[in-house]
């Protein structure tokens, strides 16, 4: 019976994922036939960490952006709560750079550009991720990476300025100061692990590794790292800029946008404005929804300007994606 409203419009599929508190499963939106990715918590289980969830899913309702995971609906039980989200055909972007042991310069620069666009979006809103690593950096079906926040690691509302206390992210992409225990900012923070996931992108392993937590704290602090012979003079100086140990010495993501390394053989800045537009709504989109549901358009206007992240809200995104994707805007009859 929990799973009865989820049933009525979504075909849940095998899993893909599970983490602390979600699990997250491949699914069919069956009046669209598109592809998504459900994350189930269980309030239960979340206990003290329920009011995280609820602050992650009103920041996703900020968040519109083309390199970070949209949310589509929430549904919400007695037990339950989940979260219809963007699926990512090509999985993580760990798993990618596994496979082929490290990345050319080129395709570490094409990834590392969305990345950036992603945070200086984030950053320009006033939220920091605070645990960007490759497992959260997912690949979609047309090869663009979509950040997550998989850990539920809130973002604070109170912005960049308040330092934040409470320790959080895997520690191999931990800032210094973050692991050292001092207050920090979690922008600052968010540079150094971008610094570390370049670093993984351009060598296929991490700049500070150790098994022993105490060992890696201490490589971490010392900010010192292998420069393998591949590594071309711009990116040692990128890597440079990213890796300070000393965070107001370390580069701001503003400045990262039109860096020689980042615009190289592009010459363009890195474009990080979102190009989705929420406050227009797609006229096809609402003509399909509008005759779908037999209401005027105005009224399917009405309701879908609310927003309320319901059916309605998913079934709006999910056309839209279609059409985007050059696939036809229509919704197909459930009943
Ligand atoms: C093909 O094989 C594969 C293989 C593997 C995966 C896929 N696809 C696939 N697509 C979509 C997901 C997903 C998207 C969003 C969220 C989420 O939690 N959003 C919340 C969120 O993003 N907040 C947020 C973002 C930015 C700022 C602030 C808040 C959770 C999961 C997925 O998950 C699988 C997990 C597995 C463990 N590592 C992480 C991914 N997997 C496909």
């Amino acid at each position: 019976e929990e799973y009865s409203e989820v049933a009525r419009h979504y075909r849940i599929k095998e899993t893909v994922g599970s983490g602390g508190f979600a699990k997250v499963k491949r699914a069919v939106h069956l009046p669209t036939g598109e592809i998504v990715a459900i994350k189930i918590m269980d309030k239960a289980a979340l206990g003290s960490d329920l009011p995280r969830v609820k602050t992650e899913i009103e920041a996703m309702k900020n968040l519109h952006h083309h390199h970070i995971c949209r949310l589509y609906q929430v549904i919400e039980t007695s037990r339950k709560i989940f979260m219809i989200l963007e699926y990512c055909s090509g999985g993580e972007l760990f798993d990618y750079i596994v496979q082929r042991d490290r990345l050319s310069e080129g395709e570490s620069r094409t990834f590392f550009r969305q990345i950036v666009s992603a945070v200086a979006y984030m950053h320009n809103l006033g939220y920091a991720h605070r645990d960007l690593k490759p497992e959260n950096l997912l690949i979609d079906d047309e090869q663009n990476l979509k950040l997550i926040d998989f850990g539920l690691c809130a973002k604070p509302k109170g912005g960049m300025s308040d330092h934040l206390y409470t320790c959080c992210g895997s520690p191999a992409y931990a800032a210094p100061e973050l692991i050292a225990g001092k207050s920090y900012m979690g922008s600052e923070a968010d540079l150094w692990s971008m610094g570390v996931l370049l670093y993984a992108l351009l060598n296929g392993f991490l700049p500070f590794d150790d098994d022993n937590i105490g060992m890696l704290y201490r490589k971490i602090k010392a900010g010192k790292y292998d420069t393998p012979d591949w590594l071309s003079p711009d990116s040692l100086i990128l890597l440079k800029q990213l890796l300070q140990v000393d965070p107001k010495r370390r580069i701001t993501v503003d400045k990262l946008l039109n860096h020689s390394w980042i615009t190289n053989d592009i010459g363009v800045p890195v474009e990080w404005h979102s190009k989705h537009q929420m406050s227009v709504l797609d006229e096809d989109v609402v003509t399909e929804m509008s005759v779908h549901r037999k209401v005027s358009r105005e009224t399917m206007k009405a309701e879908l300007e609310k927003w309320n992240y319901d059916y309605l809200t998913a079934a709006y995104f999910l056309l839209l994606k279609k059409k985007t994707s050059g696939r036809p805007v229509r919704l197909q009859i459930l009943y």
